[in-house]
């Protein structure tokens, strides 16, 4: 299984998430400048947290106009994986790939933090290594995080049970319903706020991430 993580001038975790899925777990993986054509060699793609284009406009807005968006929307459609963490999710929201929009955290301030998260559900590829409604603890570090969605958005969101990831303490940026991280109805496309690449390496004391990325390893031949 190869990897692909995308690269937009103002990435700044697509090191991260590749020494995950590299070194960590010794998986084929490039990087991918955000002009590139042609990812058809990838079966995850992999959209890393940071400051794209400076955040100019909204978070991600810019970004979603990269030549190789079209691609990643060809991928997702084809049912092949794509994750977007914090920046990547804001992405994900900008191209369609996701429905709802990440706005101003409700207090205005950046915040960095760790988040307990339950997992609403572990039948999907990404998340089949955790319990369902299993409390698990990740990193955030958005200023842009609260998620929204109109009413009848949302209550599509909740009835398709595509809420995967939701705040179990304080909701720390007002999102609707405490969502951290959503996925299409087919479950193939995730974004989520939190940093699993942040907790992944057991020298950072917490390694919740780490079982977001084999979850998905242990379920790909049965899903593909
Ligand atoms: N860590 C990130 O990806 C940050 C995303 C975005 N720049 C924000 O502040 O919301």
């Amino acid at each position: 299984m190869k990897f692909g993580v995308l690269v937009f001038p103002g990435s700044n975790c697509d090191r991260d998430v590749a020494y995950v899925t590299r070194d960590l777990l010794g998986l084929p993986t490039r990087m991918v400048w955000h002009q590139e054509t042609d990812i058809t060699d990838l079966d995850v793609v992999i959209i890393p947290g940071g400051f794209s284009y400076g955040d100019y406009l909204r978070c991600g807005a810019i970004a979603r106009f990269s030549p190789v968006m079209q691609q990643v929307i060809n991928h997702a459609q084809a049912g092949k994986f794509v994750l977007g963490i914090c920046n990547g999710f804001q992405v994900l929201t900008e191209a369609g790939l996701l429905p709802g929009a990440l706005t101003k955290n409700q207090d205005l301030h950046f915040i960095c933090d760790r988040a307990p998260l339950t997992v609403e559900r572990n039948d999907i590829p990404w998340t089949q290594a955790y319990t369902t409604n299993e409390t698990i603890t990740l990193p955030i570090a958005h200023g842009e995080g609260r998620f929204y969605a109109d009413k009848s958005t949302l209550a599509a969101l909740e009835d398709h049970s595509q809420v995967v990831f939701r705040y179990a303490g304080d909701n720390p940026n007002g999102s609707l319903n405490n969502i951290a991280g959503i996925c299409n109805r087919q479950g193939n496309v995730l974004g989520m706020m939190p940093h699993p690449e942040r907790a992944s390496d057991t020298s950072l004391g917490y390694t919740d991430g780490l079982r977001l990325f084999q979850g998905l390893l242990g379920k790909i031949a049965a899903w593909v």
